[in-house]
């Protein structure tokens, strides 16, 4: 069998015309694992509501931080794959979940090069069912339709990894240096509460308080908000943070449920109010920079960290293309396509 890996992340509208983000956001929120209501009511919400006022507002907001050669978050997992593409033999396809290149055509693009043995590599550190799981979901469909003699191994979410962490940790030390700081808030995105109670396979342990997450459990495998608790215990520890030095809270929130608080520009704006001046952010749910670390929480969450008083905002960026961050996925993928099949 002849063996090859596909990336995939979220991706991004074509462009910043509001045509283009109305387009990509329409085929986000109406995945059913994002917007998980009935078709009905997600039509309803989706092309009724949400599509006729947000595509304007998003793309003003992607412009602000739109670059040259196009949307930071395809651009960078594009130099990610090109690191790890010099540092492996194996081929490296990428693609996106919603928008281009698609996973069809990154399946396709392996395919083409006798790959039959595929390494699905979702981008995100967390599992969550409107990020890894729809990802996996998907490729297993256009398996059964498209390549039906394609093998498939999925990497697990590497929230604990030690090579993740470790690399996370560098960067933040890096990054803060030089940098005197009050508190480093780890900024996650958030989802809805109904998506950590949907992915309890015990289907009783999560009850999003504050002892569920730390009481171990079958549920953590799939719990969204444990694997975030987690990330930040296990950094913190690897960098020696001392306790009340850190916190966690979650950003990006959209519609009126309930989503995982505490709220990431709720947490910036009591900061500032208790009087703190000097605040670090870095948001280890996302590997690449994006929408949602450079503009929401470098622009907006310094603006509202401003607005009440306070003074220094730094924020750490993903790890992007990071040189430590290509060589760990480079080995897993090196130890993964070297790996003698177990005999039967
Ligand atoms: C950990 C990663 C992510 C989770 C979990 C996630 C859940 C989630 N997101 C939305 C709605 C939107 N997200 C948007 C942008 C966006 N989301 C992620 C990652 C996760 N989303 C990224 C990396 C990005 C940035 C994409 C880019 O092009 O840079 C947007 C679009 C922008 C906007 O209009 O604000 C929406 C909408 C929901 C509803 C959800 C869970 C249910
Ligand atoms: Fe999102
Ligand atoms: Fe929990």
């Amino acid at each position: 069998m002849s063996k090859g890996v596909l990336m995939v992340n979220l991706g991004s509208p074509d462009s910043t015309d509001p045509k283009d983000v109305k387009r990509y956001l329409g085929e986000f929120l109406m995945d059913e694992r994002v917007i998980d209501v009935p078709y009905w009511a997600r039509t309803l919400l989706v092309k009724g509501i949400i599509l006729n006022t947000r595509p304007k507002k998003s793309a003003e907001a992607y412009q602000k931080i739109w670059w040259e050669e196009g949307s930071p978050l395809i651009v960078l997992s594009e130099r990610l794959q090109e690191g790890i593409d010099d540092n492996t033999s194996v081929p490296i396809a990428l693609a996106m979940r919603y928008g281009t290149p698609n996973i069809k055509q990154g399946l396709q693009a392996l395919h083409d090069q006798g790959v039959d043995e595929v390494l699905l590599f979702p981008l995100y550190p967390q599992f969550a069912m409107a990020t890894t799981e729809t990802i996996l979901v998907l490729a297993e469909e256009l398996r059964n339709e498209h390549f039906p003699d394609m093998k498939f191994t999925t990497v697990p979410p590497f929230y604990n990894h030690p090579d993740y962490i470790r690399t996370l940790g560098n960067s933040i030390a890096e990054t803060l240096k030089d940098v005197d700081y009050e508190h480093l808030l780890f900024s996650y995105h958030g989802v809805p509460e109904r998506h950590i109670r949907k992915s309890d396979v015990t289907k009783s342990h999560c009850k999003i308080d504050g002892s569920c997450c730390q009481t171990p459990s079958t549920a953590h495998q799939f719990c969204y908000r444990h694997q975030c608790f987690e990330t930040t215990r296990l950094t913190a520890e690897y960098l020696g943070l001392k306790p009340n030095t850190y916190s966690v809270s979650f950003q990006s929130r959209l519609g009126f449920d309930p989503w995982l608080k505490p709220y990431t520009d709720r947490t910036i704006e009591r900061f500032g109010k208790q009087g703190m001046k000097k605040l670090a952010i870095v948001t280890p749910a996302f590997v690449s920079d994006c929408l949602e670390t450079l503009e929401e929480i470098a622009m907006e969450g310094e603006e509202i960290f401003h607005e009440v008083g306070g003074k220094e905002f730094k924020v750490v960026p993903c790890l992007n293309d990071r040189d430590e961050w290509v060589k760990v996925l480079s080995r897993w993928i090196d130890e993964w396509a070297h790996q003698t099949p177990v005999e039967a």
